[in-house]
């Protein structure tokens, strides 16, 4: 027979088991319906127009963190069948953004210019947005779930703010390993700016190779970066600053950009206090340390 104290124990676990599997269904549930809105989010934009028994909510409310947790990080050398196109040439980019789709002309009218790599929860996207509203700009993001979040973010955005000046179609999310793919989604000097902000610190030397600064992904980046662009680094930890800088600064087609020009960019500035990680170590009280560095011209017979 169990003590009056142990029934208690059990009596408190069988709660904690209750409570998680309610949480869980709660969060299932509310991710469900996410899924369905995104769907038809997505169908009405992309492929129909909305029947009159179906309406499109303008009242999509914004997506709530606690529903999309997933593992702080994800393995960027795993399998994670991801999609990706052959080639820039096959991308649909009008599913991500169809407001600069012309239908006429069966083009866009822009193309992805401004990449945040590993953008995590969006905060950066959303500050750029009324910065340029003609540039587009892309997240790209290794978790589903995240990914899921900022997409639903966006959906939502662009919903609230549907008649407004700032509209928010000029931001969108994919899921992708930066790592891997990039030269399938940009063309050579596509972009003009890449942010990596707070970047996967992989601490333990054996995982440096999972940094997402090295030798060989910077000459991918600067594959994809045209000239005279800008890479933007920010991180709290000061061993992968360091990391960031030497590799950077060992790149031939890399130069760093100093304190002055970091004082009068808006990017470095939004980049500074806009992210949900650099929020973070705000309220941490923690250091940032900032690093960017603009692409330098193709030497002649490198051409
Ligand atoms: C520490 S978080 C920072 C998120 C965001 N940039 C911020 O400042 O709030 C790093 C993010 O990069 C993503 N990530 C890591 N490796 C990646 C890769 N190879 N491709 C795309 N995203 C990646 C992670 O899933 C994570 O969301």
């Amino acid at each position: 027979m169990p003590k009056p104290h142990q029934v208690q124990v059990v009596k408190d676990k069988e709660t904690q088991l209750r409570e998680q599997r309610d949480a869980e269904s709660k969060r299932k549930a509310y991710r469900e319906v996410k899924e369905e809105t995104r769907k038809k989010h997505k169908s009405v934009t992309f492929e129909a127009s909305p029947t009159p028994e179906e309406p499109v909510s303008d009242k999509i409310s914004l997506p709530r963190k606690r529903y999309y947790r997933q593992r702080a990080h994800s393995n960027p050398f795993s399998d994670h069948r991801l999609e990706y196109p052959r080639s820039p040439d096959d991308m649909n980019w009008e599913k991500l953004f169809p407001k600069f789709y012309d239908e006429e002309s069966n083009s866009m009218t822009s193309s992805v210019e401004i990449a945040d790599i590993g953008c995590g929860y969006g905060g950066l996207l959303t500050k750029l947005a009324p910065e340029f509203p003609e540039k587009l700009i892309l997240g790209m993001e290794i978790r589903v779930q995240v990914t899921q979040y900022v997409e639903d973010r966006i959906i939502a955005l662009r919903n609230k703010h549907e008649n407004d000046e700032v509209n928010f179609q000029n931001i969108s999310v994919l899921r992708g390993n930066a790592m891997k793919f990039l030269p399938n989604f940009f063309r050579k000097g596509q972009l003009s700016k890449m942010f990596f902000c707070f970047p996967d610190p992989h601490f333990k030397q054996r995982k440096h190779k999972a940094r997402i600064i090295t030798n060989t992904l910077l000459s991918e980046y600067a594959y994809v970066l045209r000239e005279g662009g800008v890479v933007y680094t920010i991180t709290d930890v000061e061993d992968l600053h360091k990391w960031m800088v030497k590799h950077l600064e060992e790149h031939p087609l890399f130069e760093r950009l100093d304190e002055e020009w970091e004082k009068q960019d808006k990017c470095a500035n939004i980049m500074y206090n806009s992210t949900e990680e650099g929020q973070k170590v705000t309220r941490n009280k923690g250091s940032k340390w900032i690093a960017c560095y603009r692409r330098l011209p193709t030497p002649e017979d490198c051409v």
